[in-house]
Parts: structure tokens; C-alpha cells; sequence
């Protein structure tokens, strides 16, 4: 057989090429990870999930978002301090998670080489090292490799981005800005977290979403509760509209023409209208490996393969559902398939957790989808409002939807909105993976006071609807 320096080498440090660098070392195989920032982590820890999560975080704790029920908010006058407190946590947190993902990573034996890769030969690449100005380049070998580079914000050459007064997504998370007004353009995941955050620090939000409706992929009655939520603060939802042309104005300010000829206008904008894989200079043709016009690839999804098989892509790149959890998965069962582990894709139902303010989550069938597949269904819905514990927390718009199949009562799908979601949603997840259904929710006890009991309430109010046997008199 041929020596080569490594047995697994990994192109991109985020989420999917750590899981995978990890579950291969623990095979016994020798493992790098090639990475061209000055820190380990990715997009999730740098400029993606982490920061925008941590963003939201601290604004919901600086502006007393969790207690406006009960008192009124904290006023803006204190911006600089505001935005000085989010900044200093950021840097807190990423430092952290950076000191635990090095760690990790050192306990085993992964070797971190820092560079930009680019395939030379199925079995090698060149990567370049840039230090102080100084180029230099070396060569690594390797038995097989995760192709794990991620994506980077879609910039189209019509937007005018100065990184200051237009921006994506990388710039929020390098520094908040807390523009007078702002406009986000894209009400996808990353739009709607962010214009959300902003509104919450009462910065007077629109957003333009090409499709009819937002969050296209979530429960129709859960988004209709969402907008309901954001249009009473205040945020403007331009829907069905794309953009003509952006020119900016002795102040730099944005003039947004729309393509019903209406014009916007707000101190900044935010544009968040997908992402595109970092395929650039990547070599790929000297492997034959093809991508989309988005720089996606494909795999096998059984075992994450390119049509190179000895070249794996796992994460963002391979598009749908590009989420930091999903990856981890995905990096893991690629080392696994690759050093001949089988793969377990039992618990194939995944949960979606959307951090806006306020939280959206779900999984399985939406009540839409599962009517579509044929499915004759009860539907049961609890609101916050019917739980002792929303109304301890001041938590009382949210709600909460389970679809069930009428033929064996089992659970199909769950959908939350309110605060609490991103987590209640692990027992409806638990549920739908462990066949279990209307029974298991409605017969167990849930403590008390619970927003988990939503989840009885729910299905309470789907078997009150379910036809019953006929009572003895
Ligand atoms: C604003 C935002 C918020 C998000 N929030 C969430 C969330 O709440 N929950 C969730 O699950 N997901 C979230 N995501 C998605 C999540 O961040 C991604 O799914 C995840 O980071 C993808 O991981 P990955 O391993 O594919 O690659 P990435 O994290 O993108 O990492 C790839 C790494 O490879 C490096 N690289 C690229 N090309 C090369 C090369 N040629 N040579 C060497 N290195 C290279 C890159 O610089 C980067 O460091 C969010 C994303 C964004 C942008
Ligand atoms: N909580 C989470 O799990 C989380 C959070 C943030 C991001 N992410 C991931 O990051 C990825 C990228 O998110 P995203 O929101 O950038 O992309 P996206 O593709 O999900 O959404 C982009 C939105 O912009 C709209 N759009 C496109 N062009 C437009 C135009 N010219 N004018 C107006 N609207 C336009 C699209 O219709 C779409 O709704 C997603 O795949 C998501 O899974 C996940």
C-alpha cells in the first residue's frame, strides 16, 4: 500500500470537519485538518452561529427583553454602553469555545495545519501559507479527505457593500452596528434572526423577502403568529418585492428602489439572501469533482462521498439543511463510512431551531406537508397562555402545534413559536424518532409549571377531537 503522510486529511475547521477529525482519530487513524483562518472554529464559531447567537443573547439581557411584560425596557440612550457589554461578550464567548475546540482537538492528536488548501492530485494537496506577507507552500498526502469548506455570504455585483453602511452577515458579527434604521434584504433564517435582534433593540426594522411568504418551510399557523408577533412591534414586511437598484447618498445611506417602483430608505442594510459554497480555488478540477452555480456539491447521501470515492464533503457545501448541528452529523458519519464503520440513520428526523426574537422551532411533518403526502390528521395546539409557567415568565404569546396521524395516533410533526422553542422541541423530537404519539403526550405527567406541558395540552386538545367509542349508558 502507499504511504501517505495522513490517513484522513480535511479541508475546513467548522463544525463538520471537527465531528469528523475526531470520530477518525478515535478509529486509530491519523488525522489534519487544514484551515485557512487565524482561528479553529469555522463560520459557526466566527461569524455564524456563535456570534449571532450570542448577539441575541446579550441584547435580550441588556434591553430586559425576557421581563418587558412585567417592566418597562431599558431606553437606547445607552447605545455605546449596549453595544461596548455585546461586544465584550462575544469576544468572551468565542474565546472560550475556541480554548475548548483546540483542546479537544489536541487531546486527540488532530494536527491543525494552517493554510488555504487546493487539490493537486486525488491523494494530495498544496496548501499556501501567507505569514506576514510571505507566501509559502508545501504538500500533503493523504488516503482519503472531507471536503468541509463551507460557504461564504452571496454577494451580487449589483449590491453596493462598503462593509459600513451596506453589509452581510460577516460584518454584523465582527462589530454590532446599531444603525438609526435599518433594512434587511432576505427574510431567510439569517434575516429574520437578525432583523428581529435589531427590533428588539427598538431600531425600526423593514425587511424585503422575494417570496410571498417568509420562512417558506415552516408551519403556515406558526409563521402566520410569528409575523403577527413582529408586525405589532413594528417591523415592516415588504413581501413578494426584489430589489431594482441601491444607490447611496451623500451619506453614504442606502436608497433602496424597489421593483414596484417604491423607494426605502434607512441608515443601513443588511443583505441576507443566501450563501454560496467557498469552492473558490479549491482544485476541484483536478479531481473531477463538479458543483452547482451556488459552489454546492454533490454526494452520495448514504455515505457522503463525491463521485471521487475516496473524497467525502460533508457540511454547508453539500447544501440542505446547512445548519451547524446537521454538519456535525454529517462530518461524523463521513469519517465513519470512510474508515468502515457502519452508519446508523435512525434518528433521521432532525429538529430546526430558528433564533429570532421571538424562537421558532420544528421537526417532522408541517400540517401543510403531511395533508399533502396523503395523511388524514388531528391537529392539537396549546398557547403559552394555557400554561402557568408563560404566564410566570411573562412567556404567553407563543404556541405550540402537534400534528398527528388520525390512522395510528402517532406524532407527525411539532411546531413551536415563543421562547423556550429551540429546546421544548427535543421532546416532540423524541417522540416522533421513538414512534411514540397522542397517548404517550396526553397519559404522562409533565412537571408543573412546565412550558414542556404545552405539549400535553396539545395533545389533550387533539384527542378531545378524535373519535371516541361508543360510551355505556
Ligand atoms: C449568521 C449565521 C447564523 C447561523 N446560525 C445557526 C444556528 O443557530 N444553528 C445552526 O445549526 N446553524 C447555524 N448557522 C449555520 C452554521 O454556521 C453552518 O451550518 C456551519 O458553520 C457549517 O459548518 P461547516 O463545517 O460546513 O463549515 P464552516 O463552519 O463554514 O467552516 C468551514 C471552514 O473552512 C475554511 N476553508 C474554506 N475553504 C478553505 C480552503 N480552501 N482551505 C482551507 N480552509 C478553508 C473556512 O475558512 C472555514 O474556517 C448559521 C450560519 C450563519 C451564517
Ligand atoms: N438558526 C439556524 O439554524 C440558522 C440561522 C442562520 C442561518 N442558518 C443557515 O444559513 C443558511 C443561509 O441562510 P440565509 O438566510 O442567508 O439564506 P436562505 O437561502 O435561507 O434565505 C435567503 C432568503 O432571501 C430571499 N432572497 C433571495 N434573493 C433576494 C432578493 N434579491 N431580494 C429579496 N429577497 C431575496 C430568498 O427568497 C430567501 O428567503 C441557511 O441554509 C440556514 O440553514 C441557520
Amino acid at each position: 500500500m502507499t504511504d501517505f503522510d495522513y490517513d484522513f486529511v480535511i479541508i475546513g475547521g467548522g463544525p463538520a470537519g471537527r465531528r469528523a477529525a475526531i470520530q477518525a482519530s478515535k478509529l486509530g487513524k491519523s488525522v489534519a485538518i487544514i484551515d485557512d483562518q487565524k482561528m479553529i472554529g469555522g463560520v459557526s464559531v466566527h461569524t455564524g452561529t456563535l456570534p449571532s447567537k450570542t448577539i441575541r443573547e446579550s441584547v435580550l439581557s441588556v434591553t430586559g427583553w425576557r421581563d418587558q411584560h412585567f417592566k418597562s425596557r431599558q431606553h437606547r440612550d445607552g447605545v455605546k454602553m449596549m453595544q461596548d457589554s455585546i461586544n465584550s461578550r462575544l469576544s468572551t464567548t468565542l474565546g472560550d469555545e475556541v480554548e475548548v475546540i483546540d483542546s479537544q482537538l489536541a487531546r486527540n492528536n488532530v494536527r491543525i495545519l494552517k493554510g488555504r488548501a487546493k487539490f493537486s492530485g486525488i491523494h494530495k494537496l498544496a496548501i499556501q501559507q501567507n505569514s506576514q506577507g510571505k507566501k509559502t507552500s508545501f504538500s500533503v498526502t493523504a488516503d482519503k479527505f472531507l471536503i468541509a469548506v463551507g460557504t461564504k455570504p452571496f454577494r451580487p455585483k449589483n449590491i453596493p457593500f462598503n462593509g459600513t453602511t451596506v453589509i452581510d452577515s460577516d460584518s454584523v458579527a465582527a462589530n454590532l452596528p446599531m444603525p438609526k434604521s435599518i433594512t434587511v434584504v432576505g427574510g431567510g433564517v439569517i434575516g429574520i434572526e437578525y432583523a428581529t435582534i435589531f427590533s428588539a433593540l427598538e431600531i425600526p426594522v423593514t425587511v424585503v423577502e422575494a417570496r410571498e411568504r417568509i420562512l417558506e418551510f415552516i408551519d403556515r399557523d406558526i409563521v402566520a403568529n410569528f409575523v403577527h408577533q413582529l408586525t405589532e412591534r413594528g417591523i415592516s414586511l415588504r413581501l413578494g418585492r426584489k430589489i431594482n437598484k441601491i444607490t447611496l447618498d451623500n451619506h453614504n445611506c442606502p436608497n433602496i428602489l424597489l421593483d414596484d417602483g417604491r423607494q426605502l430608505r434607512s441608515e443601513m442594510l443588511l443583505f441576507t439572501a443566501g450563501r454560496v459554497g467557498a469552492v473558490d480555488n479549491l482544485g476541484l478540477e483536478k479531481v473531477g469533482i463538479e458543483c452547482d452555480s451556488r459552489g454546492r456539491l454533490v454526494v452520495d447521501r448514504e455515505t457522503l462521498q463525491t463521485s471521487q470515492p475516496n473524497i467525502y464533503a460533508a457540511g454547508d457545501i453539500i447544501g440542505f439543511p446547512a445548519l451547524a448541528s446537521t454538519s456535525m452529523e454529517q462530518g461524523r458519519q463521513a469519517a465513519c463510512h470512510a474508515f468502515g464503520v457502519p452508519i446508523n440513520h435512525s434518528g433521521n428526523s432532525f429538529p430546526l431551531g430558528i433564533y429570532s426574537i421571538p424562537e421558532i422551532a420544528s421537526i417532522g411533518l408541517s400540517e401543510e406537508d403531511a395533508r399533502l403526502k396523503g395523511y388524514q390528521v388531528e391537529i392539537g395546539v396549546a398557547r403559552f397562555q394555557e400554561t402557568s409557567r408563560g404566564h410566570i415568565l411573562g412567556n404567553c404569546k407563543g404556541m405550540l402545534k402537534c400534528i398527528f396521524d388520525l390512522s395510528d395516533r402517532k406524532l407527525l410533526g411539532v411546531h413551536i413559536v415563543g421562547e423556550g422553542a429551540t429546546e421544548l422541541i427535543h421532546i416532540g423530537q423524541a417522540v416522533i424518532n421513538l414512534n411514540g404519539g397522542i397517548d404517550y403526550l396526553s397519559d404522562n405527567v409533565f412537571n408543573f409549571p412546565t412550558l414542556a406541558e404545552a405539549y400535553k395540552v396539545a395533545a389533550l386538545d387533539a384527542y378531545n377531537r378524535l373519535p371516541k367509542p361508543r360510551l355505556r349508558a
